[in-house]
């Protein structure tokens, strides 16, 4: 599978439930969410901002962690501009998972105005 041959969309396709946080108890193992954002950013990048509807798996647990993630999710990987997700996204088809390249990643997101969300008093931020 070649880069072009990855699904893919641009950041005005991400779905806009997105940009607010999922329900407390959405997405159980029982009933998997229809969609998912899945950021593959190391702790300290979740941290200073992400999406306020993603699920955080940074990019080398993503193995370990495969059973957390349905096979019937559409799944929408995001990273800082694309790099880390075009592998991801390349792994979980692999392993026929539903998923989705965000182009452009997180800088995508924030300059699309997309809301961002962190840790701390600071003002969420993506560098
Ligand atoms: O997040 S990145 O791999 O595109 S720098």
């Amino acid at each position: 599978m070649t880069s072009s041959e990855i699904p893919s969309v641009p950041i005005e396709a991400v779905p806009a439930e997105f940009d607010t946080a999922a329900p407390a108890g959405s997405g159980t193992a029982a009933t998997p969410p229809a969609r998912l954002l899945l950021d593959v950013r190391e702790d300290d990048e979740w941290q200073l901002g992400h999406a306020p509807g993603a699920v955080h798996i940074p990019m080398n647990d993503v193995p370990a962690r495969l059973g957390e993630l349905d096979a019937g999710t559409e799944i929408y990987v995001v990273c800082r501009q694309g790099g880390r997700s075009l592998q991801i996204v390349r792994y979980l088809t692999h392993f026929g998972f539903d998923a989705v390249d965000v182009l452009g990643g997180m800088v995508a997101w924030q300059g699309a105005g997309r809301p961002l969300t962190g840790a701390g008093d600071h003002a969420a931020k993506v560098y």
